[in-house]
């Protein structure tokens, strides 16, 4: 008896603390109350539903005796992850309640809920952090792409300036595919209208476009980038609510040859005063990289060295 209390004790923590980190992400990261009061509520009724005195639960504790207790907390690249790691947790152990528990069946409603909750946090974590310690590759070529996510990249962006828009559409298409593979954010440079029709997750456009039109267009659920050359451009996105923003060129490139180099100086302003995720971008090679890191960015945009992703991400991730 004694045992199986201290697995539903286990258990129940185990449900709380999943629930507690989605709850805490919903607040803090996405200011969002009807969400956080949602898993609130959930993680507060367990112990009700439950109906066995926490007196009980607590005594028959055994955190010293429990065989797992070293395993490591595994490191999460990003906040999709945590988001579908600790909803995972949450409802695995909502299951094992409802196995062990006598009123287990009553958890079963929680269970599903905290499944529903998921697809929604998981799109709003796309949202608000569409990369996070990552290498943004961007290419004309789909096998440059396939090769960057394979090499563990989250979030590509085919980029063809001399195409036309079937040419675009069946590239996207062809990238697409390796989602059902590969959790990764596809976007296109300049297609809004590719968005809806290819399945995109987003559309990264220039100071050329205009963004708010952009947004109506492909609608509050996915993301748009916008490029920034100066502070002001980058405080004006935030008025746009785009969801993330580039900053660049950092340095002179060839492949934007008549755009002047902004310097490691704009990195550093917008890690000091802008809250949007953003990507530094601009003549990057990996003799230069640890200094647009130092300068507060934690994802970096490439062309050019798209065939360093691997050798990036070690640096980035801290691997
Ligand atoms: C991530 C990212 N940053 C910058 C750009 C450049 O976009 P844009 O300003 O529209 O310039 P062109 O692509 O038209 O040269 C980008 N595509 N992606
Ligand atoms: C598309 C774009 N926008 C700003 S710089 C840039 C190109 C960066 O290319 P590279 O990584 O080859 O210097």
């Amino acid at each position: 008896m004694l045992k199986t209390r201290r697995l539903l004790d286990a258990n129940v923590n185990r449900a709380r603390e999943g629930l507690r980190v989605l709850e805490d992400i919903c607040r803090f990261i996405f200011a969002d109350l009807a969400l956080t009061e949602e898993l609130k509520t959930i993680r507060h009724s367990l112990r009700d539903l439950l109906d066995i005195p926490d007196a009980l639960l607590v005594a028959s504790r055994g955190a010293d005796e429990d065989v797992a207790r070293e395993r490591p907390v595994p490191r999460r690249a990003d906040l999709r992850q945590i988001v579908a790691a600790n909803a995972k947790r949450a409802a695995e152990a909502l299951r094992v309640l409802e196995e062990f528990c006598p009123r287990g069946s009553l958890l079963k409603d929680q269970r599903y809920k905290v499944y529903d909750l998921e697809k929604i946090i998981a799109v709003r974590a796309r949202l608000a952090r569409p990369f996070d310690h990552d290498v943004y590759v961007i290419s004309a070529d789909p096998a440059v792409l396939l090769d960057a996510v394979r090499n563990g990249s989250r979030i590509v962006q085919l980029r063809d300036k001399e195409s036309g828009v079937d040419v675009v559409c069946q590239k996207l298409l062809s990238v697409k595919r390796l989602k059902e593979s590969h959790d990764f954010s596809l976007i296109v440079n300049d297609y809004p209208e590719l968005v809806a029709r290819v399945g995109l997750d987003g559309v990264h456009v220039g100071q050329d476009t205009d963004a708010a039109a952009v947004r109506q267009a492909i609608g509050a659920d996915k993301i748009l980038g916008l490029t920034t050359h100066n502070i002001e451009q980058a405080k004006k996105a935030v008025e746009l609510k785009v969801n993330y923003i580039s900053a660049g060129p950092i340095w002179a490139t060839p492949t934007k040859p008549r755009r002047q180099p902004v310097g490691l100086e704009y990195v550093r302003e917008v890690a000091a005063n802008i809250e949007l995720p953003f990507v530094a971008i601009g003549g990057i090679d990996l003799t230069n990289v640890r200094s647009v890191l130092d300068a507060g960015a934690d994802t970096i945009g490439v062309v050019r060295s798209a065939g360093q992703t691997a050798e990036y991400l070690r640096l980035i991730r801290f691997e």
